[in-house]
């Protein structure tokens, strides 16, 4: 999955990727309303010289969550710590995050659905009333202790609100989901992009690219990134639509940025359950993907085009689904 140029998921290119991170709200392009809410409860919280309510953000891979909570750390003055799930094993780890922490700072929590129950549980009284109580020793001697808190602002990130368990979930302040971006809203990423590289690169050019993203800013900088190759190589520092589009072709991605993986998904409900329904875990067979990757990474963008639909008896294909591989939808 990972040698996907428009996979939505983030890989090695952390420092391409560092360097394109924006670091003010106003930078930040797109997501109107939860910048603008954002915005608001910022300016709220420091006129009352208070850190910022806990704040969840969700939404499928590669959408700028974790740049939004840098966002928020530096918007707020403070500093910005930054673990996730999978990292904090025990509530001791936990322990040693919060308590390094300082007051009014920013602790940002990656894939947060994916905490154990332990340690989850430790997080509750942290955000209500900035303590923990954590046991100290083993069988006889073992006591509990609590240990204080300076006030916080927990950021926490996931693909999948809906596996957060509901009192983890309640104790988010502020709830913001991030949805894909329009392809405006992509160009301007684009544009941007490539002014980080020095590159010039036309309306024209920065639509095409834009219009093969997804939705999802990673994959227009992960596609801005081999059509600037293509330039290198050339010579130029200017990217044409002539450049842009042969780079675009030999990326192998359809003009609505579709790739393999989505042809052999659509092309599997089409051909071989007749365009659906079939089930997720029959899907996943078929196709040899695993159902939590269709569902978080895959399917979210099909569902958005309009070219699956989700129904109680499985996945459909769509007229649209039909008409993008020129097929005849069947008589139902
Ligand atoms: N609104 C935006 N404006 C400009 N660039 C953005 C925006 N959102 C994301 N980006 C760029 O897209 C890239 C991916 O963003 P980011 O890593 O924040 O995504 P994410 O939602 O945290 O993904 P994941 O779910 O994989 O952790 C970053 O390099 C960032 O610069
Ligand atoms: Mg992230």
């Amino acid at each position: 999955m990972d040698d996907r140029i428009v996979s939505g998921n983030s890989s090695q290119e952390d420092a391409f990727e560092l360097s394109l991170r924006p670091e003010w709200l106003q930078q930040y392009i797109g997501q109107h309303s939860v910048k603008e809410n954002l915005a608001i409860f910022i300016q709220a919280a420091k006129l009352r010289n208070e850190p910022l309510d806990h704040v969840l953000l969700y939404g499928p891979p590669g959408l700028g969550k974790t740049t939004l909570a840098a966002i928020i750390a530096h918007e707020m003055g403070v500093q910005f710590r930054s673990t996730s799930g999978p990292a904090i094993e025990r509530p001791g780890d936990l322990a040693a995050v919060l308590t390094a922490l300082e007051p009014g700072d920013v602790l940002f929590i990656d894939e947060i659905h994916r905490l154990s129950r332990a340690v989850e549980e430790v997080l509750y009284s942290a955000m209500e009333d900035f303590f923990i109580d954590i046991v100290i020793g083993k069988g006889e001697t073992a006591r509990s202790v609590r240990l204080d808190l300076p006030p916080f602002t927990l950021v926490g990130a996931t693909t999948r609100a809906g596996s957060l368990s509901s009192p983890l979930r309640d104790r988010f302040g502020v709830l913001s989901r991030l949805e894909f971006y329009g392809t405006r809203d992509l160009q301007e990423i684009v544009v941007r992009t490539a002014s980080v590289f020095n590159m010039k690169i036309d309306d024209e050019s920065a639509v095409e690219i834009a219009s093969r993203s997804r939705g999802t800013p990673r994959i227009a900088n992960r596609l801005f990134k081999r059509v600037r190759d293509f330039a290198q190589v050339e010579g130029t520092e200017e990217i044409s639509v002539a450049l842009a589009m042969k780079a675009l072709e030999m990326l192998q991605v359809d003009r609505l940025g579709l790739d393999h993986i989505d042809h052999k998904l659509l092309e599997g409900i089409i051909h071989k359950y007749k365009g659906g329904p079939v089930g997720i875990e029959t899907l996943s067979a078929t196709i040899g993907e695993e159902t939590h990757t269709i569902e978080d990474v895959y399917e979210p963008y099909l569902l958005q085009i309009g070219f699956i639909q989700r129904t109680p008896r499985g996945r459909v294909a769509t007229a649209l689904a039909y008409d993008h591989f020129q097929l005849e939808m069947p008589n139902s």
